[in-house]
């Protein structure tokens, strides 16, 4: 897992840095950072860095003084660079003199735009960790006049730093360099898009960070705990999911949920419901029945896609909720409990729920989400005693005992109708293996996401297409693991760390998974959907960290 740390913890963690090692050490070290991949960029996409054109858009604190600090060691490779003070009173001293020191310009007001429009690369130091609000209209004026990539000094301007929210103008970076860690605005709501590739420089605060607040979940760990057939398993010993899905009007959903089950473990399925024709036509391996009381047992059920919110959905939802296993809670369901909040009462004490409402169905259930989406989740997740899994382009899954991971989507491609049964019953599936709720839902939702690009393959898809590529995506994050343990134990026998390296990055490849860098999943295929200057901007594939040197 990825850590992901709030604002106040890595002031907190900077603090006891900076009192231990000499003044501007860590300014220094993440400028050095940002240089680093400035002149990388420049020397990959324009073929040279000596004379080479970059912009810093410079705000009033520390974050244009590392923009500042980044310009001084990019003059030292010979590149010319301007530096545009937004508040040229209150630039940092240090860095502004240090930037003159070394033979870069300045300019203030009306000669901006110019500079701005001619650069090869901006670099976004207009406002960091301290940001409030979206941009302010002489910085959104510069911004519009961008045509080069920018490479965004922590975190991209006009991005809450804790939420992710953007509610104006903000910067659109290719790559950001941050330091220490991620925060939350790089993973969260607008804030993922706008951060582009994010890479993190290593400025020694490790140590001090303590747990994070928020995890983002590898391919490779998700492919280590997917659960596959072992010499003594059977149909039942892997778990028996029960899908109460699907109705006279919407055998769809049913059909999908079931056949997302099917594809996720080697289980047994049942449904129960009133699709039950359309489901043994298409997956003539499930048992079905025409009502949940007639199932038989089962491990976990799925309840909600297509349901109907009447009669047969109610006595669905109450039978599940009271069958004593863990329940994935869905679209329908999820309206029959926030329109009869009373219904909650069938529910079997200690009974594992998952709740994977969209925002609409999350603001029925329990109030609107509201701009901080992490604090949403936990709020109903402590509030229902169950993992909710908020969708979204970076999907949220908080647990009641408060861990949450963030799921960013490589790609909006899962936008389509169906894609959310796809995921309920690979959920379902999951529960019913015996896995911890919470991960369930973290690992389905990686798995659904690179299920959808490998389909995609960058054209639009339907739901049907995603879940015929959910075996795919299996492979995939479990050749990542194959990767990472054959690492660990080449390692292990005393083989070199670059042949370790070499051969995870080599395996993720070929698994279509770019995994730590945490860009798109499917290798080139998030590069190429891009506009046409951010995807040529796009770094080569790399470990998503630099040394600060
Ligand atoms: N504290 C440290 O140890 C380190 C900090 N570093 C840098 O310092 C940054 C934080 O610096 P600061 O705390 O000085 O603050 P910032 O540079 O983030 O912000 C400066 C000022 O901008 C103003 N502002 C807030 N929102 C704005 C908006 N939407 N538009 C325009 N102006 C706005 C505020 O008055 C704020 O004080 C980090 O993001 C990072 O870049 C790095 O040098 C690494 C070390
Ligand atoms: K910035």
């Amino acid at each position: 897992m990825q850590g992901v740390w709030t604002v106040d913890h890595v002031r907190s963690a900077e603090e006891r840095v900076m009192a231990v090692v000499p003044a501007g050490t860590l300014m220094r070290r993440a400028a050095f950072g940002v240089a680093t991949e400035v002149a990388g960029l420049l020397a990959r996409h324009t073929g040279g860095v000596a004379g080479r054109r970059v912009a810093l858009l410079v705000g009033a604190g520390n974050n244009g003084g590392d923009a500042l600090w980044a310009g001084a060691f990019l003059r030292r490779r010979g590149v010319a660079v301007t530096a545009v003070l937004l508040a040229p009173n209150r630039a940092h001293p240090a860095g502004l003199a240090a930037l003159r020191r070394a033979g870069g310009r300045t300019v203030t007001g009306a000669a901006a735009g110019a500079v701005v429009a001619a650069a090869d690369l901006v670099v976004d130091g207009i406002v960091g960790l301290s940001a409030r609000g979206p941009l302010r209209p002489d910085a959104a004026a510069l911004v519009d006049r961008i045509t080069a990539p920018v490479v965004a000094v922590d975190l991209p301007s006009g991005v809450d730093p804790d939420t992710g929210a953007v509610t104006g103008p903000a910067v659109r970076a290719a790559v950001t360099v941050t330091f220490g860690c991620r925060k939350p605005g790089h993973v969260l709501a607008a804030g993922a898009t706008c951060s582009g590739v994010v890479r993190v420089v290593d400025i020694g605060l490790g140590p001090e960070l303590g747990e994070p607040d928020l995890v983002l979940l590898e391919p490779a760990e998700v492919g280590a705990a997917w659960p596959v057939p072992g010499p003594d398993d059977d149909k039942y010993t892997q778990g028996v999911t029960g899908i109460a899905a699907g109705s006279a009007a919407f055998p769809g959903a049913a059909v999908l949920a079931t056949g997302a089950a099917v594809h996720a473990t080697s289980g047994m399925v049942r449904y129960a419901g009133q699709a039950a024709d359309a489901v043994r036509a298409r997956w003539p391996e499930t048992v079905t029945t025409g009502a949940v009381a007639d199932a038989g047992r089962v491990q976990a059920w799925v309840v909600g896609p297509g349901l109907g919110t009447g009669k047969a959905g109610t006595e669905a939802l109450t039978h599940v909720l009271g069958a004593g296993v863990p329940v994935c809670v869905d679209a329908d369901a999820i309206t029959l409990l926030a329109t009869n909040p009373g219904l909650w009462d069938a529910r079997e004490p200690d009974t594992p729920v998952v709740l994977t409402p969209h925002d609409r169905e999350f603001a029925r259930l329990a109030g609107e989400v509201g701009p901080d989406r992490v604090a949403a989740a936990t709020r109903a997740a402590s509030q229902f005693d169950a993992v909710v899994l908020l969708k979204g382009h970076s999907t949220v899954v908080a647990a009641p005992d408060g861990r949450v991971l963030v799921d960013r989507a490589g790609s909006a491609w899962p936008a389509t109708a169906g894609s959310g049964d796809v995921l309920t019953g690979l959920i379902g599936s999951l529960l019913a293996a015996g896995m911890d709720p919470w991960l369930a839902a973290g690992s389905a939702c990686l798995v659904h996401g690179l299920a959808a690009e490998l389909a995609a393959r960058n054209a639009p898809i339907g739901a049907s297409a995603l879940l015929d590529a959910v075996p795919d995506a299996i492979r995939a994050v479990r050749a990542a693991a194959g990767a990472s343990m054959a690492a660990g134990a080449s390692m292990a026998a005393g083989a070199s760390t670059a042949a370790g390296v070499g051969a995870a990055a080599g395996a993720s490849m070929a698994a279509g998974a770019s995994t730590a860098a945490g860009v798109s999943m499917a290798a080139g295929v998030g590069a190429a959907a891009g506009a046409g200057a951010v995807a040529r901007w796009t770094p080569a594939a790399g470990d998503g960290s630099v040394s600060a040197g």
